[in-house]
């Protein structure tokens, strides 16, 4: 395996594209709250069938929430940096659709470092719901495109998928721990050739290769 030992102090700062970056902690406490009220609200929405009143008072309390959010808005792009406890950092967008802190449709999936690349616990509930029971294939990608792409970002540097190849080997069922691994197969140049997997009960259930170039940074030799 060839990986690129670039040092975390070397590693391109969103700062440079001139990209808002909030730092995790600074995540006030009231938000992460909502987040996770938002988050149980879908899955209610989801799979509700409440009475036909108490449908629609739900639609107006949350149209007038909705309203009283939307006064103040972040710019699109913001980043949000989390330390990792390996001692990383590692910077995503604040609303990502798979580990955003704070986008309540995310899982969220949350990735620590490993000797071996990255791993993290998913449990996914109807709202990812494709085939009855089971997670949707599109999720599947998703959850193993954010894996390759971090552990990208995080042992190499940031990059943009080029290409995702996902083998579905069995189906991936939801109520239940997923794990979820990546890790760097070999760097060429810009080109960071990845794969992950995700396993159920142990058993694997999906894995991916793929592809990610390496973004150029502004004002370097590259940008
Ligand atoms: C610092 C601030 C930001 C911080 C950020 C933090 C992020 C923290 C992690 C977040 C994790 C998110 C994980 C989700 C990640 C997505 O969801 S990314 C979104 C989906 N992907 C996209 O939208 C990408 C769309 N595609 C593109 O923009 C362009 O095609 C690319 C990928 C940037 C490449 O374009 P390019 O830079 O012009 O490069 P290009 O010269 O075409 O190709 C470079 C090399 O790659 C090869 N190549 C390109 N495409 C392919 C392909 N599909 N197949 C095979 N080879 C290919 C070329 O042949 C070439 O090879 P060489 O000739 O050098 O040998």
């Amino acid at each position: 395996m060839t990986v690129n030992t670039q040092s975390v102090a070397e590693r391109p700062d969103p700062r440079a594209f001139g990209l808002p970056v909030v730092e995790q902690a600074q995540i006030p406490a009231e938000l992460r709250s909502l987040v996770a009220r938002v988050h149980d609200l879908i899955d209610a929405v989801a799979n509700t069938e409440a009475d036909a009143d108490t449908l629609a008072e739900a639609a107006s309390t949350v149209e007038g929430l909705t309203d009283g959010l939307n006064v103040a808005r972040r710019q699109i792009g913001t980043m949000v940096q989390r330390d990792l406890q390996s001692g990383d950092t590692e910077f995503g967008t604040i609303t990502n659709i798979v580990a955003g802190d704070t986008n309540p449709a995310a899982p969220p999936l949350l990735l620590e470092r490993t000797p071996e690349g990255l791993r993290g616990e998913v449990t996914l509930n109807t709202v990812y719901q494709g085939p009855p029971g089971l997670v949707h294939g599109g999720w599947i990608a998703a959850l193993l495109d954010q894996a390759v792409g971090s552990v990208s970002a995080v042992e190499t540097a940031p990059g943009l998928t080029a290409n995702l190849n996902v083998d579905y080997r069995r189906p991936t069922p939801l109520f239940t721990p997923l794990e979820v691994t990546s890790w760097v197969e070999r760097v060429e140049g810009r080109k960071v050739f990845v794969a992950g997997r995700i396993r159920a009960h142990g058993e694997v259930t999906a894995e991916a290769t793929a592809l990610m170039i390496q973004v150029s940074v502004p004002g370097t030799q590259e940008g």
